[in-house]
């Protein structure tokens, strides 16, 4: 094999805590105002990486943002020295600091939507940031992300990193959570899979009614289009409403695909026939055998699949082609799911082996296994490009777990949000942090 998907997890920064900022995301508003503990949340996610990395999976790590974010706050008036923007937002507009202290950017499944270079008309991977407008403290991600992507993917011969979208509900993103990519091997043309929650410009699609559908049809068809993806290489789907409205925020909360196979529930789309039909016609057409895992709502719930975040997993294929799934320790405490999870790998179908991560503090709002990862399939050639800087090894996993043991705290509230050393605090991991990976300067503090 000569390409390789690649996992870019996101290294769960200083702030970490829980403010209850994502309405439709139940774990969120469910946890407003519990405790968090960012040492923990960041421990948790290097162990999951560094497991898979022991495991022969190649493995990357996407830095954390600074956090308060200063140049929002001072965007909506705050204004004086940046401890004073941070004082007088505690102050005057609490939810406003919350919402800029977010450490949101750990779910690097929203990170951006990525084409493979096999997909695209001038054979370079493609990044397009996503905008998460739905969400004010998701919407300053992006202009970082951009940064932090091309700092690791700076070769312009092979990659190529887009602006987000325009920053509208019209154009609403939410990356690579509502995108899969099919295929036979992870080299060579894949199939595109977008999946919208409502469309912005045409009357016809039905919507939620209870909760936001955070990506439009147009803005998939705007990145399919920045990527020079063919007609023949793309299937669009439509999210059955009424999950959103029963929590399914992002397509990734109901449904993971990986190479040929597509785990999904009953449930997940609309006219679900033709979406799988057209799947499998069009990964037909480039050599690749389409098999749909389809869990059936008699056996798990849609309500049992957002409790115990069952389709919220990573599948990796293993060297024989099999799949294991990788799974949120909730999965365990959902009795049925657990039991169909141990039927299905019983049952001679492509995912046979099971592993179980505690991951309950990103969990708590509402990110599990699948949220925290970017997938990017590379060629030796693509990951040699790559800013090495940031590939887990058992070095950078040892010295990742030091950063973290001296400089992140092991309990934040709400009130510690307005405490005026916690931007400093997190200023100073983050200078070491671009040091240890090599990113250069990448943070608005870093470019004064
Ligand atoms: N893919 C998983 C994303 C989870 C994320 N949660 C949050 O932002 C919750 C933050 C808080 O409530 O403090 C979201 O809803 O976009």
């Amino acid at each position: 094999m000569n390409a390789y998907e690649v996992n870019f997890d996101g290294l769960v920064g200083p702030t970490h805590n829980y403010s209850g900022l994502s309405f439709g995301n139940v774990a969120s508003t469910s946890n407003t105002k519990a405790l968090a503990n960012p040492r923990l949340a960041a421990k948790q996610g290097l162990a999951k990486m560094k497991a898979l990395h022991d495991l022969g999976f190649k493995q990357g790590v996407l830095a954390p943002h600074e956090r308060p974010d200063v140049a929002s706050l001072r965007r909506l008036g705050f204004s004086g020295t940046d401890g004073e923007v941070v004082a007088r937002a505690a102050k005057e507009a609490p939810a406003i600091l919350a919402a800029a202290s977010s450490a949101s950017c750990m779910w690097t499944a929203n990170a951006a939507t990525v084409s493979p270079s096999g997909d695209t008309a001038d054979r370079r991977v493609h990044f397009t940031p996503a905008n998460l407008n739905n969400k004010f403290h998701r919407s300053i991600e992006h202009p970082t992300t951009r940064r932090l992507l091309q700092a690791m993917f700076a070769d312009e011969q092979r990659f190529m990193v887009h602006e987000a979208l325009p920053a509208q509900m019209h154009f609403g993103d939410e990356g690579a959570a509502n995108h899969t990519r099919f295929c036979a091997e992870y080299d060579g043309a894949g199939v595109e899979f977008f999946v919208f929650g409502a469309a912005a410009f045409d009357g016809r699609y039905p919507a939620p009614q209870r909760f936001p559908a955070r990506q439009t049809l147009e803005a998939c068809q705007a990145v399919a289009r920045l990527h020079g993806l063919s007609e023949s290489g793309v299937v669009y789907a439509q999210q059955d409403p009424a999950t959103i409205d029963a929590g399914v925020f992002h397509n990734d909360v109901i449904s993971v695909g990986n190479r040929n196979v597509l785990f999904h529930h009953e449930k997940s789309f609309l006219d679900q026939p033709r979406v799988l039909e057209e799947l499998s016609r069009k990964l037909a057409a480039v050599g690749g055998h389409f098999v749909s895992v389809e869990v059936p709502d008699a056996e798990v719930s849609v309500a049992e699949a957002v409790k115990s975040y069952l389709f919220n997993s990573q599948l990796l294929s293993k060297s024989d082609g099999s799949m294991i799934i990788v799974v949120p320790e909730e999965c365990r405490n959902v009795e049925r799911v657990w039991s169909y999870l141990h039927k299905m790998i019983g049952s001679g179908g492509p995912i046979n082996e099971i592993r179980v991560f505690d991951l309950k503090q990103s969990m708590q709002n509402g990110g599990g296994p699948a949220c925290l990862r970017l997938r990017v399939a590379l060629s030796s050639s693509e990951i040699a490009a790559v800013n090495q800087g940031v590939m887990m090894s058992e070095q950078l996993f040892l010295t990742l777990n030091g950063w973290v043991e001296r400089h992140y705290r092991d309990r934040l509230g709400g009130d510690d949000l307005a405490d005026p050393s916690l931007l400093n605090e997190c200023r100073g991991a983050l200078d070491e942090l671009t040091q240890i990976l090599h990113l250069g300067s990448v943070y608005p503090f870093q470019q004064v």
